[in-house]
């Protein structure tokens, strides 16, 4: 199932044998609890407070503990988790002698390719808190690959993780979340990728690099770049050239995913979709395509949601139905833990803020 290439990191708690483990969704407990806490005052970027943790992780042995390869998971919610001898029983993965020094540039390493930082649901709806970063270490989370074709998501709340689908997930696939925006361009995609010391293999990229009309695509990522004028003609360029190209079913979800920037654009002016809305597919089926290929997101939901306001067919705009399917992609961005109504009251007030 692992489609990793080595590590390029040099260190790094990798299985290689990741299909070993049976990730489940599910809800994990942080292995550095203190560490939002710590950061939140000071914390924009991981990176910048590298300097600080490794004092810490110096000082203090449970921190030191916490991350040790050794470490069992948190009983109450993770009975099952094996020990790491389990993924690479010939290497050596500590990170130092427990009576002695820790090896700070290798605990360094290990948390900076597996930690992650956390976002508050309110700062991406609202726009409050948009500084709010958390960040810390989730050790069997931290085994999930990034895919560009992700189906799953974590929220946050309080120390745990919670890990859920973002869209259907056949039984036996493997659970693959984004490391970056998927909602990208192939090449910027790849920079991404290249940022986190790997090369996606997955199957999205492998579609995109692997078409013949490859070149025409750079030529409209370029044009969509530079903040071509004409956004509603690119849209079309893109939608003929999927129909000549005779891209279907998922293949055209890659690629508005792809152009997500050019569509947002489209769908969020009412002078463009006057000129250009006949000729390009609607809103909601733009949106069925990017969900079923890369996931729910609150960007994708909220231009959806706009389109069914904008389009009056129910005081509010959204009637009782589409609100359904509203709901159905909000799971997808806040999983199944928040109840329908909490999904609801918040889809509402999209675009308001
Ligand atoms: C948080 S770890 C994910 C789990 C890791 N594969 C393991 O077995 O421990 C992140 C690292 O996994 C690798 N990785 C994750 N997704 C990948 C992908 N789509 N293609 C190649 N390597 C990937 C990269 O080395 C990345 O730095």
């Amino acid at each position: 199932m692992c489609r990793c290439k080595p590590p390029q990191l040099p260190y790094k708690i990798s299985s290689g044998t990741h299909g070993l483990l049976s990730l489940r969704l599910g809800v994990y407990r942080c292995h550095l609890p203190d560490t939002r806490s710590i950061h939140h005052a000071l914390v924009k970027r991981w990176r910048n407070v590298r300097d600080e943790r490794n004092e810490r992780c110096e000082k203090c042995s449970t921190m030191h503990q916490s991350i040790s390869p050794k470490s069992t998971q948190s009983r109450d919610v993770l009975e099952e988790a094996p020990g790491m001898e389990v993924f690479r029983p010939e290497a050596d993965v500590g990170i130092g002698d427990f009576s002695g020094r820790v090896d700070k540039e290798r605990l360094l390493s290990i948390l900076d390719v597996n930690s992650v930082l956390e976002d508050a649901i309110s700062a991406k709806v609202l726009g409050r808190n948009a500084d709010y970063q958390g960040v810390g270490l989730w050790i069997l989370a931290s085994f999930i690959n990034h895919s560009c074709e992700p189906n799953v998501r974590r929220v946050h709340v309080g120390d745990y993780m919670v890990v859920h689908a973002s869209r259907d997930v056949k039984a036996g696939e493997e659970l693959t979340m984004a490391y970056f925006d998927v909602l990208a361009p192939r090449e910027k995609r790849r920079e991404m990728a290249d940022n986190w010391g790997f090369v996606c293999g997955c199957k999205r990229c492998l579609f995109e690099d692997g078409v013949c009309f490859k070149n025409e695509m750079r030529e409209m990522e370029m044009a969509m770049g530079k903040g071509v004028v004409d956004v509603g003609g690119l849209v079309y360029r893109l939608e003929e050239g999927m129909r000549r190209w005779m891209v279907r079913g998922r293949g055209k979800g890659y690629l508005r995913a792809s152009f997500w920037e050019a569509y947002e654009k489209v769908f969020g002016s009412e002078k463009v979709m006057r000129k250009w809305g006949r000729k390009i597919p609607g809103p909601e089926a733009v949106v069925d395509s990017i969900v079923h290929a890369a996931g729910s997101d609150e960007r994708v939901v909220r231009v959806l949601v706009e389109g069914l306001r904008r389009g009056g067919r129910g005081g509010n705009g959204v009637v009782e139905m589409e609100m359904e399917k509203v709901i159905k992609l909000g799971r997808g961005v806040y999983g199944k833990m928040m109840k329908k109504q909490a999904i609801g009251a918040l889809i509402q007030l999209y675009g308001q803020e």
